[in-house]
């Protein structure tokens, strides 16, 4: 709750740029007052469109449009909201606002409406995220998992693990305020079963939040290798069009190209970078340490070679990546290596016995591109369209994992040690990082951090 009265907020809601209709909206306790000042005294019907002449401050006319009053708590801040549905250009919408800050209303911060209507508890911190993350959404899957997660899907999974979390809290620390029975209690054996039922549950919402955090996030795939190789072309063969140039010079690609695609509604972001040996030209260098920086940031690194080279050796990243082995080091990333132009070479399309996740393919021909693609979903470990139930983000799992940790080490005070007092201290930890999640329990700066990247007028 906030510590002091809230003030009035204002901000264009609707995207920047031009538009049919523009919306601009107030929240706080001058809310009506502000837009009274704008369209004249009268009444309004609450959550009803009335038509109105929006004023400037000196009576001069701005624009004509609708006007909705939503008197709190019924709102989507739970405070009192006015919005102003105006005609959708900048200069219209961004004169409307200053009216209204004219009048009082301070333009509001990077997601303070969602920010307000967490406060006010119209909604938990994973559903205002979940408002976030629908509006970036970037395919169908990612747009209906976030969904999942503004209806709750999310939150009430976290919130029935807490409900059974502060059983087992209620009756351990019972059992701790009469020591004597204390043995007893611990060696019953229902705690315990308790306990594992809870890791259990805990161990499958987790699963299903990593299914959420990679349908919202995508895999990152980086593909590197020597110059010629058809990394562009496989970049191409991947996105379905021409996105990165293709000639037969070695050295043809210097920037880092990136290109958004999707495998059946799992999100791939494809970077294509220079390729790699050592030049003395200036342009080619910066571009290939900026390759070795994609590399660095990648999920999964596709490593392409030509297959008409015979003398590799496929296990040996340090040769496949040629670049001296410290900017190897410390590289502990999963790679699928491509043997491309398997037309020229006459290797057969498709999964390599040696060494795993290898694959010969035509990124000229398209032969063997499928194979390569399910190996990309299965390595992510997509489970398809419809599985994600809700979307996710790494605080989230994060937080799951914290809270899988404690429980587990709760589980060896109470094996190990018949340690009540403990497994009651672990007990409270794994609550508080699960009450992380919904924003039951708040550290520090976090509320922050989340709100401000939303964006101005969300
Ligand atoms: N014009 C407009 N469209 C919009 C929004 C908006 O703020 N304005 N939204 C903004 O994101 C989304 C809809 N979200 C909303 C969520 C709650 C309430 C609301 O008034 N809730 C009240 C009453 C609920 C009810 O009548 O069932 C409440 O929760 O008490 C409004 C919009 C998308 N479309
Ligand atoms: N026949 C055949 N030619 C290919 C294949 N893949 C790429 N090529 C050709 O190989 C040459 C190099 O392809 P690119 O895709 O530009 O190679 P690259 O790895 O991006 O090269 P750099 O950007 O210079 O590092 C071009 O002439 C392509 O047409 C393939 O599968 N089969
Ligand atoms: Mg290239």
């Amino acid at each position: 709750m906030p510590l002091t009265a809230p003030d009035t907020i204002v901000a264009v809601t609707t995207a920047p740029g031009r538009g049919g209709v523009g919306v601009v909206r107030l929240s706080g306790p001058d809310a009506r007052r502000i837009a009274g000042a704008l369209i004249g005294d009268r009444a309004l019907t609450p959550r009803t469109a009335h038509f109105a002449r929006f004023r400037d401050g000196q009576g001069q006319l701005i624009d004509e449009g609708l006007v909705l009053w939503f008197p709190g708590p019924g709102s989507f801040t739970g405070e009192d909201v006015v919005e102003l549905q105006g005609h959708g250009g900048p200069v219209i919408l961004d004169t409307l606002v200053a009216a209204c800050v004219h009048h009082g209303a301070r333009p509001a911060l990077a997601g303070e409406f969602s920010q307000r209507a967490f406060l006010n508890d119209k909604m938990d911190l994973t559903q205002a995220e979940a408002i976030a993350d629908l509006i970036d959404a970037g395919t169908r899957e990612s747009a209906r998992a976030a969904l999942g997660s503004l209806q709750g899907a999310f939150s009430r999974e976290v919130n029935t693990l807490v409900e059974q979390l502060i059983q087992l809290r209620i009756y351990v620390e019972a059992a701790i305020d009469f020591p004597e029975e204390e043995i007893d209690f611990l060696s019953e054996g229902g705690v315990a079963d308790d306990l594992t039922d809870l890791i259990a549950q805990a161990g499958t919402v987790l699963d299903s939040a990593r299914q959420g955090r990679l349908i919202r996030e995508g895999l990152t795939l980086v593909i590197a290798g020597k110059p010629n190789a058809g990394k562009s072309s496989l970049m191409n063969a991947l996105a379905g069009h021409e996105a990165a140039i293709v000639t037969e010079v070695a050295g043809t690609t210097r920037d880092v190209l990136r290109e958004a695609i999707q495998l059946d509604g799992l999100p791939l972001n494809l970077i294509d970078t220079a390729g790699l040996r050592e030049s003395p030209d200036r342009v080619e260098q910066e571009g290939i340490r900026r390759a070795y920086d994609e590399i660095r940031k990648a999920d999964r690194l596709l490593v392409v070679v030509d297959s008409q080279e015979t003398d590799v050796d496929l296990t040996d990243l340090a040769t496949l990546l040629p670049r001296s082995q410290q900017e190897l080091d410390h590289l502990d990333l999963p790679v699928t290596r491509v043997l491309n132009k398997a037309d020229l070479s006459g290797l057969p399309a498709g999964p390599r016995p040696s060494p795993a996740d290898t694959f010969a393919l035509s990124a000229a021909t398209g032969e063997g591109l499928e194979a390569l693609r399910d190996h990309l979903k299965t390595v992510a470990g997509y489970q398809g369209t419809g599985q994600s139930r809700f979307s996710a983000r790494r605080r989230h799992i994060t937080a799951l994992e914290q809270a899988l940790a404690a429980l587990e080490k709760g589980r060896q005070q109470l094996y190990q040690h018949a340690a009540g007092e403990l497994l009651a201290e672990d007990l409270r930890a794994a609550q508080q990082a699960l009450e992380e999640i919904t924003g039951a329990f708040t550290a520090d700066d976090l509320l922050g951090r989340i709100f401000s990247s939303f964006c101005i007028g969300k």
